[in-house]
């Protein structure tokens, strides 16, 4: 067991899926895996694992924010030996040509968090995604007809920012979309030396201001699933 974490050991598979939202981790839980188990009830945290198509798989929760998915990204690995840790979760578009419900996996973080800085001070250190779980999310994604992005995202501190325009600093720049905690997850998986991937479905649009509801963002985002379980396991 673990300060943020209560699983007994070895009841946390090698692959663990990573929603922001606990109750995205209960849906995917109760959708597609094959007998879940209720690993962890810490701050309503909510853990599970189960099988996928024969093959052991977890779902972390990791609230909102690098400060603290890093928390359990750093506790799934250092104290349950985790290895294949793939985010899925939702992000706002800062593109006009990615849409709402398109699929980004991000193959790079930027950040405007801290957390590199107390690592490596003025040089600036690059979080990046595993290639063979990019590449084969990326084929699945296509195989099945999702429109899907590969690129840069933003990892940010900060949802209500006072300038609602400082997205575009990023968009000249080719940056996709934002969400809040890739940058952080791809930093420690550098450090620790194990497999991470962020797959996003886009929720709402900064260009163009559309959005979806929580149920829908909670619910009904179920192809960024399958493409990450299928990449992580096989299909
Ligand atoms: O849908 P999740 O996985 O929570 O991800 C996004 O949604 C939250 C903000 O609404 C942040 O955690 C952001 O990264
Ligand atoms: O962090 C996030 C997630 C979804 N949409 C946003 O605009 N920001």
């Amino acid at each position: 067991m673990s300060i943020h974490l209560n699983a007994e050991p070895g009841q946390i598979a090698e692959t663990v899926l990573l929603p922001g939202d606990p109750l995205r981790a209960k849906h995917i839980a109760e959708t597609f895996l094959t007998d879940p188990v209720l690993h962890n009830t810490v701050r309503g945290m909510h853990g599970y694992t189960g099988t996928y198509k024969g093959k052991r798989v977890s779902v972390q929760g990791t609230g909102m924010g690098i400060a603290s998915s890093m928390i359990y990204v750093s506790e799934l690995i250092t104290q349950y030996g985790c290895k294949n840790l793939i985010r899925v979760g939702t992000a706002g578009s800062y593109q006009a040509d990615v849409h709402v419900r398109d699929i980004v996996l991000a193959q790079a973080a930027c950040t405007d968090s801290n957390i590199n800085n107390i690592r490596f001070g003025a040089k600036n250190f690059a979080p990046i995604a595993d290639f063979d779980l990019l590449m084969r999310a990326y084929q699945i994604a296509r195989e099945r007809g999702h429109t899907t992005h590969v690129g840069n995202i933003m990892s940010s501190d900060t949802f209500y920012h006072d300038d609602f325009d400082q997205y575009k600093i990023w968009a000249d720049f080719g940056v996709l979309a934002v969400e809040m905690e890739a940058a952080g997850l791809y930093t420690l998986a550098a450090k620790h030396g194990v497999k991470a991937l962020t797959v996003l479905t886009i929720s709402d649009h900064l260009v163009t201001r559309e959005e979806t509801t929580a149920e829908e963002r909670q619910l009904t985002f179920n192809a960024m699933i399958e493409i990450a379980l299928d990449a992580a396991l096989g299909e």
